[in-house]
């Protein structure tokens, strides 16, 4: 960071100084000043920011460039020379008795190195031979507070406020539970003030938004604002009603404290029961810093608060008090900022989008920004509402998040900002017809949040989704079939009639079909876009020299269907866009059944019992070949080549024909999945759950439910001794002594396997990621069924 004009006595020289500065600058210095200080009141003041912490961040840095370079610029109350944070009529001001002051802020490595080096030297300078150990914290995303005790007790609460005089929110901070009223301990000074981080913990950020938007409020942009919000409340009782937390960083006036460094001070206020962070660590070298941040750069996430950087102090008092202060910063101090994972953007538009099985997804269209290291123009809102609970109208700008590798999300509006809008903000209404075949749209049952359209067989939209999907690598994997081929296979510009108006086509597809197959696309010249133009999609546009034929990726995309006809039967089954059927249950599927025929066939109860589906995904099953559409699909692959049955290895004896086998607990020479295809390739079905109809039950170490119902039902107990002559033998090898095994049995253990049974997986149910719908809500039916069963 540059420096302010008060680190002269560091001796940076100052380069690039190009004179006095003219008019334009002292416009633009006075203008930003300006802006800066109104920022500052709407995020200290009113907890409600309009602008982005990265966006204030590079103000305050240009602010701070214009100073470095004319430092006539300067004046008392420049941002730069001030903490930032008016004191609002509402409380009662407070003097601190130790001023509070911000921090320095670094935004790389290398601009780290600069101050580490520089404060090195600082020291060097003072204390020759002293060297320095780091004290390295969570910078902690929340707000600064004062705690004021005498005789260790808790007399006064205030915010940071200008530095010199907070805002009294004693009250307030009283109904926090973390915070002591009276410090534990004896031999406390007669007075210190205590400084820490109040915050608002993530997991809890959530709820409190959505309770915010249902009583009509404005929800909150992030933790850090909802802290300052709550915190700062007119009437306690309400500041009692939120999960505030708070950790200790710093320490100001005091009487006869004994410790020397800022970590033993820690120690200390730890013994006397204050919440200190279990994140510091004292370091003693640069790498070690490095490596800290490093280290908390990957795992900002999996704390209880957020943190926006990682702030790197002199240990030692006596080194610090050498350092010094700014007017605004110590110099013994500096806060590595990460980069932003928050922006705000203009909301242009909510679009809806219509997905593999028919949900209705809205999503956000956005004027497109840099976030986390890509660029974001789109978001998903999951559900109408969603939408309400985040309160946003489309032309909000809008908080959005991306953390890392995660998926963005747009967080809320910035309603302070919601006036200015221009077009004025309007709702969001979800549409009642499907934006892509007109079909009206409904719950697929009443009192689903998610809404469907319920032409899955020609809505041109799922259609696309399908086949798109089918080609997925977790399904026929065909790698020349991506999303923009999905798109010219069904929704050509031309012709009107696209090659594919149902799945069942794609295996009797030809290179001629497609040779008309034509896309719109940006019409450039000399790299400048000028309108848009038709170009053949699968085939090389084609000169009267050069005659058009299909492109190397269309041949390619014929290799790979071929290919595709061979593939095992669970990927078939995943092809199919069943609801609830990945791979999980595709596998648990092809290896119970062996064939298409056979699972068609199969009821409702036999798919059920199937260990790994169970009675959702049974339900899903049979429902879908209920329809014609579908069992055409099936019916054109399999004549089209699709390879409908995994081999099976012929040489194993069909010991266990018509019988059922349902093996519960844990067995010593077969995992659950060994048992199974043990079962399975003799002949015999392998259950999840013990019936009259169960032929056997195999019951290991710590058999649970299963074995009680199977001795209630009289229904045959092997140990894992009889199970192996009964898959070499088959029954005739037990007669006479079927239940002679219960000694293998714990009857009081709980059976440490049975609970995966049958549940679907939500990500099956296309578009689901892990929210409320309507495959989430079936998740827990069956998880409810399966722990029922045992
Ligand atoms: N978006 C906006 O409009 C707007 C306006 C003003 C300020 N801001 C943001 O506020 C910040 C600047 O405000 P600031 O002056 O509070 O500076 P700062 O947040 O950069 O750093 C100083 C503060 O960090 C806090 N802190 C957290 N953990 C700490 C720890 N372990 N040790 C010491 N201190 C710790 C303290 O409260 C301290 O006062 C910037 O992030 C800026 O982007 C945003
Ligand atoms: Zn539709």
């Amino acid at each position: 960071m540059t420096s302010t004009a008060d680190d002269a006595s560091l001796d940076i020289p100052r380069t690039g100084s190009d004179g006095p500065p003219d008019g334009d600058l002292r416009e633009e210095h006075a203008l930003l000043a300006e802006e800066i200080r109104k920022h500052r009141i709407a995020y200290y003041q009113e907890a409600a920011p309009t602008v982005s912490d990265a966006e204030f961040d590079a103000l305050f840095r240009r602010l701070e460039e214009l100073e470095a370079l004319h430092p006539e610029l300067v004046s008392n109350d420049s941002p730069t020379q001030e903490v930032g944070g008016e004191v609002s009529s509402a409380f009662t001001p407070v003097d601190h008795l130790a001023r509070m002051y911000s921090l320095e802020d670094v935004f790389s490595l290398e601009e780290l190195k600069v101050w580490l080096d520089r404060a090195t030297a600082g020291v060097e300078q003072r204390s020759p031979g002293a060297g320095i150990q780091w004290l390295t914290e969570l910078k902690i995303d929340g707000l600064a507070v004062n705690l004021l005790y005498r005789d260790g007790e808790l007399v006064r609460a205030a915010t940071r406020g200008d530095g010199v005089t907070g805002e009294d929110i004693t009250h307030n901070v009283l109904t926090i539970a973390s915070i002591p009223k009276r410090l534990a301990g004896t031999d406390h000074p007669e007075v210190v003030e205590i400084r820490g981080e109040v915050f608002f913990p993530t997991k809890e950020f959530g709820q409190l938004n959505e309770r915010m938007v249902a009583a009509g409020k404005a929800p909150f942009a992030n933790p850090r604002n909802a802290a300052a919000g709550s915190l700062r409340q007119k009437d306690p009782a309400m500041t009692a009603e939120r999960p505030l937390d708070m950790y200790v960083h710093g320490i100001g006036a005091r009487t006869g404290l004994s410790a020397e460094t800022q970590s033993g001070t820690y120690e200390l206020l730890k013994a006397w029961g204050l919440p200190t962070s279990p994140y510091y660590r004292v370091l003693q070298d640069q790498a070690e810093v490095v490596a800290f941040i490093e280290h908390y750069g990957d795992h900002r996430h999996d704390l209880l608060h957020e943190i926006d950087g990682i702030v790197v102090k002199v240990d030692s008092f006596a080194l610090q008090r050498a350092l010094g202060h700014t007017s605004r910063v110590p110099r013994w101090s500096v806060a590595y900022k990460y980069p932003p994972e928050e922006v705000n953007t203009k909301l242009l538009d909510i679009l809806v989008n219509v997905g593999r099985t028919g949900r209705v997804t809205p999503f956000g269209l956005m004027e497109q920004v840099k976030v986390a290291g890509s660029t974001v123009g789109m978001a998903t809102l999951h559900n109408q509402e969603v939408v309400k609970a985040k309160g946003v109208m489309i032309g909000d700008i809008v908080v959005l998040r991306k953390a890392g590798d995660v998926i963005p999300e747009i967080v809320g509006p910035v309603i302070a900002l919601r006036d200015q809008q221009d077009p004025p903000v309007r709702e969001f209404v979800m549409p009642n017809e499907c934006p892509s075949c007109g079909t009206a749209l409904q719950p697929a049952k009443e009192g689903d949040v998610d809404i469907r359209c319920p032409n899955a067989r020609s809505c041109p939209s799922q259609l696309r989704e399908r086949v798109f999907h089918l080609a997925g690598r977790g399904a026929f994997d065909i790698e020349a079939l991506g999303w923009e081929a999905a798109i010219a296979l069904t929704q050509p510009a031309e012709p009107e009639v696209p090659p594919i108006t149902t799945e069942a086509d794609i295996f009797d597809l030809t290179p001629e079909k497609l040779a008309d197959v034509r896309i719109e696309r940006d019409k450039k010249v000399k790299g400048v876009v000028t309108g848009r133009e038709l170009v053949p999609y699968f085939y090389s546009k084609g000169t009267a020299k050069k005659p058009s034929e299909p492109s190397a990726t269309t041949r390619k995309l014929f290799t790979e269907l071929e290919k595709a006809k061979r593939q095992p039967l669970w990927r078939v089954l995943v092809a199919l866009s069943i609801r609830h059927v990945g791979p999980t249950a595709s596998r648990a599927l092809a290896t119970a059944f062996g064939s298409m025929e056979r699972i068609r066939a199969a009821t409702e109860e036999e798919l059920a019992d199937v260990d790994g589906v169970g009675p959702t995904i049974a339900v899903a099953l049979t429902e879908w070949f209920a329809e014609d559409w579908h069992r055409e699909i099936v019916d054109r692959w399999t004549a089209a080549g699709v390879r409908m049955e995994d081999e099976v290895d012929e040489s194993t004896p069909r010991t266990l024909e018509g019988l059922t086998v349902v093996v519960t607990g844990s067995l010593e020479r077969y995992n659950r999945d060994e048992a199974k295809e043990a079962i399975i390739t003799r002949g015999g079905k392998a259950a999840g759950s013990v019936s009259k109809n169960t032929s056997y039950v195999v019951a290991g170490e710590n058999a649970g439910t299963k074995l009680e119902k199977a001795e209630a039902l009289g229904v045959a107990v092997l140990d894992e001794e009889g199970f192996m002559a009964l898959l070499e033998h088959g029954p005739a090898a037990l007669a006479g002594n079927a239940d002679g095994s219960s000694s293998a049995a714990d009857p009081t253990g709980e059976s440490g396997q049975g609970s995966a049974a049958g549940e679907p997986d939500p990500s099956e149910d296309e578009d689901v990621a892990g929210e409320l719908g309507a495959g989430a809500g079936a998740g827990t039916d069956t998880a409810s069924a399966a722990r029922a069963e045992g």
